[in-house]
C-alpha cells in the first residue's frame, strides 16, 4: 500500500489535487456499496447539510446527498477494514510529510440520480480542523457525477470510478460534484489536526 499511498501524497504535492486508482480494492469497494445499499433500504442514510446545522441548512438547492456516519463501533468488517486503511494511510501521512493528522471523520455518501453538491469549500468556521479532504469512489459503473476542482480560472474533473482516491486541502480548494445520472456512491472524509 505504501506505492499507492505515496502516489496519493506526490500527486497532491505537484498539483495540490492527490488522485490515486486502487486506493480500495474492486472486491472491497463492492462490498461498501453493499453497506450503502442496505443502509439505504433500511433508511438509515440522512440528508446531508451544508455547514451550519444551527440553521437547519438542509438546503436542497446546495446539495442533494445522502449520508451516513461510520464508526469502528459498528463492527462491520468492511468498515473496520476501510478504517485499518485509513489508520496506515495517516501515520504514512504523519511520518513522511509531518502533517500532524490526529483525527479523521468518514461519512458514506449516496447522491441519487439526479442529485449534485454545488460548489463550496470543505472547511467552514464550525469545522475548522478539517485539515484535508478525502473522498474514495465507490461506483463500478459511472454516468455524471464527476467532481470538478476549481483552481485558479482553471477546472478538472475527476470521474468517480470504483477504488479511486481523491485528496486535497479542506481550506483552499472549491469544488463541486456535478449532476449524477446514476446512483453514485463513495466515502467522504477529513483528515483533522488537533483544536
Ligand atoms: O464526492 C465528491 O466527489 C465530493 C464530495 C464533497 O465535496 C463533500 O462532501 O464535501
Ligand atoms: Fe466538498
Amino acid at each position: 500500500m505504501e506505492i499507492i499511498f505515496d502516489k496519493l501524497i506526490d500527486s497532491y504535492l505537484a498539483t495540490n489535487v492527490g488522485i490515486v486508482k486502487d486506493f480500495l480494492s474492486q472486491e472491497l469497494s463492492a462490498h461498501l456499496v453493499d453497506n450503502i445499499t442496505a443502509l439505504y433500504a433500511g433508511e438509515q442514510l440522512v440528508t446531508a447539510g451544508t455547514g451550519n446545522e444551527l440553521l437547519i441548512n438542509h438546503n436542497k438547492l446546495i446539495r442533494s446527498d445522502k449520508i451516513y456516519w461510520l464508526d469502528r463501533i459498528h463492527n462491520n468488517i468492511y468498515e473496520n477494514v476501510f478504517f485499518d486503511l485509513m489508520d496506515s494511510f495517516v501515520s504514512h501521512l504523519n511520518r513522511s510529510c509531518y502533517a500532524g493528522i490526529t483525527g479523521y471523520e468518514f461519512h458514506y455518501t449516496l447522491y441519487e440520480k439526479g442529485s449534485f453538491y454545488k460548489r463550496h469549500l470543505d472547511n467552514f468556521k464550525q469545522n475548522g480542523n478539517r485539515a484535508f479532504s478525502m473522498i474514495m469512489y465507490l461506483n463500478s459503473e459511472v454516468d455524471g457525477g464527476a467532481l470538478r476542482i476549481y483552481q485558479g480560472n482553471d477546472t478538472q474533473d475527476i470521474s468517480p470510478n470504483a477504488g479511486k482516491s481523491v485528496f486535497f486541502k479542506s481550506n483552499e480548494l472549491e469544488h463541486e460534484v456535478l449532476i449524477t445520472h446514476l446512483p453514485r456512491m463513495s466515502i467522504t472524509g477529513w483528515l483533522k489536526v488537533a483544536g
